[in-house]
């Protein structure tokens, strides 16, 4: 199946290539060559949060802490602190290279340091989509807010890092995985914060929406406050990619706005890569080097605030 994808923000048509009528996990082939695996490196489904597992105890104990403690209060008073972008100094390449020892606690379908789920994501996406170069660098650096974990940028814990996201501040929805542990959240007793649209208004569009804290929302602001030259849709791949009951499940479509709407279909695309191309699979790091570097330069300074 071809779609046709109008990004008149561009003025550009991208023809996605992957196959779109199967959402199960059966194999299915992208054009360019990419093929989304049956199994996850575990031997289960991708995103299987019940299945029993070695990883799935310690992602069920991640989300619980996760959902209790994500309150409203909290996002604002991490937004506030870390947009101050007063930390460390470096440019792009120096983060990913620190992500060589970050492992991410959340995730049942990858164990690897994130840098190889960097690259994997990035070329998989390269292939089916050669000319769309802020792609392959919007993939490179979406999960690069996972150096949040890290002393030098206060060492957060995990669940205040990784995982799944979803709006703070109106009801969380059921579409959430492991949705039953907000009932300990504070907020989910809150009538200020517990309804269908909680502090927001209809259509208020997703920048006005507070996201869960976490390395999405982290590197979006890194990326805007340090003037990325990234097309809009990158910078919301990079807000939204966790984001699983909207772009997955459909849920919060009501907090939406048009531009909302068109970039959605770019996060959904997006997906496909950062989910199936996890693996044990290892990329040249050297070998494909020069290409990202020619890419940041681009599109992002050559020393960044983080
Ligand atoms: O466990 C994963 C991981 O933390 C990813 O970086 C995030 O984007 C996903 O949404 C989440 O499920
Ligand atoms: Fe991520
Ligand atoms: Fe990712």
């Amino acid at each position: 199946m071809t779609i046709v994808i109008d990004q008149l923000q561009f003025g550009i048509e991208v023809e996605e290539k992957r196959v779109l009528n199967n959402e199960s996990e059966s194999e299915s082939e992208f054009n360019g060559g990419f093929i989304m695996p049956t199994a996850n490196t575990f031997g289960q489904n991708f995103r299987d949060y019940e299945a029993e597992s070695e990883r799935q105890e310690g992602v069920e104990n991640f989300y619980k802490i996760n959902h209790i403690n994500q309150t409203y209060d909290f996002v604002k008073k991490m937004r506030e602190e870390y947009r101050k972008m007063d930390r460390v100094e470096m440019s792009i390449w120096e983060c990913c290279e620190l992500l060589n020892d970050v492992i991410d606690e959340s995730d049942p379908d990858l164990d690897e340091p994130q840098i190889e789920h960097l690259l994997q994501t990035a070329e998989a996406i390269r292939k089916d989509f050669p000319n769309e170069d802020w792609l392959h660098l919007t993939a490179l650096v979406h999960d690069l807010g996972k150096v949040l974990l890290l002393p030098i940028f206060g060492e957060l814990p995990q669940w205040a890092v990784v995982g799944d996201t979803y709006p703070v501040g109106c009801a969380f929805d059921e579409s959430i995985i492991h949705h039953e542990y907000f009932k300990e959240n504070p907020d989910y007793q809150n009538p200020a914060y517990n309804t269908k649209y909680g502090v927001y208004r209809e259509r208020c569009g997703l920048d006005n929406v507070m996201m869960s804290w976490g390395h999405d929302d982290y590197m979006y602001l890194v990326a805007k406050e340090n003037k990325s030259t990234l097309p809009s849709a990158g910078l919301l791949i990079i807000r939204y990619h966790s984001f699983y009951a909207l772009h997955r499940a459909g849920a919060y479509k009501h907090l939406m706005n048009e531009e909302d709407e068109e970039n959605l279909k770019w996060v959904q695309i997006f997906n496909k890569y950062d989910l199936y191309s996890k693996s044990k699979v290892r990329i040249d790091v050297e070998k494909v080097k020069p290409y990202y570097l020619s890419l940041i330069e681009k599109y992002f300074p050559a020393k960044l605030r983080w």
